[in-house]
């Protein structure tokens, strides 16, 4: 069903920033192999999240939802995962899939895994590749994408790796079966990614090395055979889903927003950093922490923008954030450039060709690059109008919708539903800030 945001004047008022969808996936995965019960409170009840939920359900945990992002997981321990009864369903989430696929590899079991259309066309091979040289099987078409079967071991051989891509994913997938390893797993990398499955099996007593080697590389060990002890903890708020809302502040013609509780992590932060160097007028107020990380408070209120080349060296820090940075782009004088950044190709939709499309049918100059982008800003509210096909990509709608809170003419997607998997609360967070967005 098609939705449409119209321009209004101003946007102001504070969210709480909802649950990381990073860490919530971790928290349920590492609870549920975890020796004990894990109080889990702040957790994001997206789709994404919810269905890694059901599949450590389906493997041996025992989760309970108690309301309002409380959850208890009463782990498997020492006992291990064991083969679901029927196929897990991963939907839209290459984050359930890829890490839940290393989680599983190191116990003696065998899962069959499905998604929906956009997840079925994401490369499993860089995750297939390492776990097979640890001595994991799989059963697949041949093209390396879901449906496939795995076949776990419970004697994997510990590898070291260098991921071929700036890879979180790839990255906690290979650390996660190094946990049932016999041996230690090390995985090298040049261009470090978000550090949340360290930080969190930290928290879970694993004992795990990080060294950061030169400056150029970052070099993680883990010792096989550890077991984890249930905690509680609470999910910090998600940069990435903030990051929406702090665009909606800054093109906003007036008024200002405030995102309360925001996970403030320099594996994450790269979007508000890039921000800053067009203009951006963003301010942070330390809260505390949560789960190992801080929290702050942001601010966003309207700003001038100037077109930037963004770093290359930011790619990893906010590769979830280029459609929205897209959309300052389009209101920013002059001319923005990403580049260094394929890995967009095979997210939720190809994100160059799916930010290419929603800035043209907007009426915004842009050239897309094999590796990025280029956007010659409008210095102001670009033309809008157009219906932009989000290829259920929940951050190609998130996007198209903020822009049209501040362009000339509204902007309207093809679908919203998708929305839910990362941020089922985005329509009413928006609407409190005084959006104006309808369903037609
Ligand atoms: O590890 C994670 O939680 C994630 C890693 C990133 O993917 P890649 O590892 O494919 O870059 C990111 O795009 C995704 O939204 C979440
Ligand atoms: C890429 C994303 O998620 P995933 O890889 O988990 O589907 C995202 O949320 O933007």
């Amino acid at each position: 069903m098609a939705w449409t945001s119209f321009p209004v004047s101003k946007l102001q008022g504070a969210i709480r920033a909802p649950g990381d969808k990073s860490c919530s996936h971790r928290a349920l995965m590492f609870a549920g192999i975890a020796e004990g019960t894990s109080d889990i409170s702040g957790l994001l009840e997206g789709e994404d999240v919810i269905n890694t939920a059901k599949a450590m359900a389906a493997l041996g945990a025992e989760t309970e939802q108690k309301g309002g992002g409380r959850w208890t997981v009463k782990g498997v321990g020492k006992a291990g995962l064991t083969s679901p009864a029927s196929a897990l369903d991963f939907g839209n989430s290459g984050t359930g899939s890829r890490l839940m696929l290393g989680l599983m590899a190191g116990y003696p079991l065998e899962a069959r895994l499905v998604g929906d259309a956009s997840l079925s066309r994401r490369p499993m091979n860089r995750v297939i590749k390492p776990l097979e040289q640890m001595g994991a099987r799989f059963d697949h078409d041949g093209r390396g994408m879901l449906p496939l079967t795995l076949h776990g071991s419970a004697s994997l051989n510990p590898i070291d790796y260098v991921p071929e891509h700036a890879s979180a994913q790839v990255k906690s997938c290979v650390l996660l079966a190094g946990l049932n390893a016999q041996g230690t797993t090390r995985v090298t990398e040049h261009r470090p990614t978000r550090d949340h499955t360290e930080k969190m099996l930290r928290g879970f007593g694993v004992d795990l090395d990080v060294v950061n080697a030169d400056g150029t590389r970052s070099v993680v060990s883990i010792e096989g055979g550890q077991t984890l002890q249930a905690v509680d903890t609470q999910i910090p708020g998600d940069p990435s889903s903030a990051a929406f809302l702090i665009a909606a502040g800054l093109i906003s013609p007036a008024g200002g927003v405030m995102v309360e509780g925001v996970m403030s992590n320099e594996t994450r932060d790269g979007f508000f950093r890039a921000a800053a160097m067009m203009g951006a007028d963003i301010g942070a107020e330390e809260l505390g922490d949560a789960a190992g990380e801080r929290l702050i408070d942001m601010q966003a209120v309207g700003s001038g923008l100037k077109g930037r080349a963004i770093p290359t060296d930011l790619v990893p820090a906010m590769i979830d954030e280029f459609p929205i940075l897209a959309v300052l782009a389009a209101f920013a004088e002059g001319e923005t450039r990403v580049s260094g950044a394929h890995e967009l190709r095979v997210k939720e939709s190809d994100r160059i060709a799916a930010v290419v499309a929603m800035l043209r049918v907007n009426g915004v100059e842009v050239e897309e690059h094999e590796d990025g982008f280029t956007v010659q800003g409008c210095g102001g509210p670009p033309p809008g109008g157009g219906l932009v096909e989000t290829h259920h990509d929940h951050r190609i709608a998130m996007s198209a919708l903020i822009m049209g809170t501040a362009s000339q003419k509204p902007v309207s997607i093809d679908d919203a539903a998708m929305i839910a998997t990362s941020y089922p609360d985005f329509m009413a967070h928006m609407a409190s800030l005084g959006a104006d967005i309808r369903n037609a």
